[in-house]
């Protein structure tokens, strides 16, 4: 598999994952449809379906576009909110893209109908990919919106936390660098947390995306993957992971990013 990074808007990705073997693609969060019908385009590739993982503007708001520019394009999705879908999924649906196999992650949080969607590709040692949204971040997690730290606890680390660990994590922003100076404040003396931040800068300041991640990576600097560990309970005076998640995204709700 082949995952094409297309940035859109001021910090948001839109993804297009291609099936190498049989040129099929896929295209998660079309927000930018133009961006997208060049990108098919200088791949050659043929695109058959919308993977929408949120209902969110920025992220469904370009599939009516898309399917006027394209007509006959498979739009998924777990929510009615969701632009143009055509076809609703939940938890554990799977569906083929070429020879890719595509499951449905249900993480109702950020939204009631978020879904990730997890790819791989049978008999292949390539790792696996996952589309995050805005339930996992690289070094973070998306607000609470419409559901409550349970439900964040159950995305992060029952449902994405136990995908295999070289999975590459592709989110829906690149809020890398905000999100990793927030976990240099739960966790001051973590050195992967100063040494992501550091390559995270530098990457941002030559344009470069701090995408994808790994599942493996975000448990060593992620606080909100991170809520069984006691430095970050700590942090927040609390001793289960469910009320550490709580407090954390609370605290991070506030939070007055440094300016260096
Ligand atoms: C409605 C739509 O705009 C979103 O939900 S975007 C995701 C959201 N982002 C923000 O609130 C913007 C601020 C952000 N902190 C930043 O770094 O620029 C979100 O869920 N953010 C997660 C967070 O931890 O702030």
């Amino acid at each position: 598999m082949r995952v094409e990074l297309l940035p859109a808007l001021t910090d948001n990705y839109m993804y297009l994952l291609i099936d190498v073997d049989s040129k099929e693609a896929a295209v998660v969060d079309p927000v930018e449809p133009i961006k997208v019908v060049e990108a098919i385009r200088k791949h050659g590739v043929k695109l058959t379906t919308v993977l929408t993982t949120h209902h969110h503007w920025d992220h469904a708001s370009g599939n009516e576009k898309l399917v006027r520019l394209m007509p006959g394009l498979k739009v998924y999705g777990g929510d009615d909110r969701v632009d143009a879908i055509t076809k609703k999924v939940s938890h554990s649906n799977t569906f083929k893209l070429g020879s890719l196999n595509v499951k449905c992650l249900f993480t109702p949080c950020h939204t009631t109908g978020h879904i990730c969607y997890y790819v791989t590709k049978e008999n292949s040692s390539e790792p696996p990919a996952v589309f995050t949204g805005d339930t996992l971040f690289v070094a973070g997690c998306g607000k609470f919106f419409e559901g409550t730290a349970e439900q964040m606890h159950k995305a992060l680390i029952e449902i994405l936390g136990r995908l295999p660990p070289e999975t590459r994590v592709y989110c829906g922003h690149e809020y890398t660098v905000s999100n990793l100076k927030f976990a240099r404040h739960v966790e001051p003396d973590n050195e992967v947390i100063q040494k992501k931040l550091a390559w995270a800068k530098e990457k941002c300041s030559n344009g470069e995306p701090t995408i994808p991640s790994t599942l493996a990576d975000e448990f060593t600097f992620n606080p909100f993957m991170r809520v069984k560990e006691k430095s970050v309970q700590d942090h927040v005076k609390q001793t289960s992971p469910i009320e550490t998640m709580r407090s954390l995204r609370k605290e991070k709700d506030s939070f007055r990013v440094p300016k260096e």
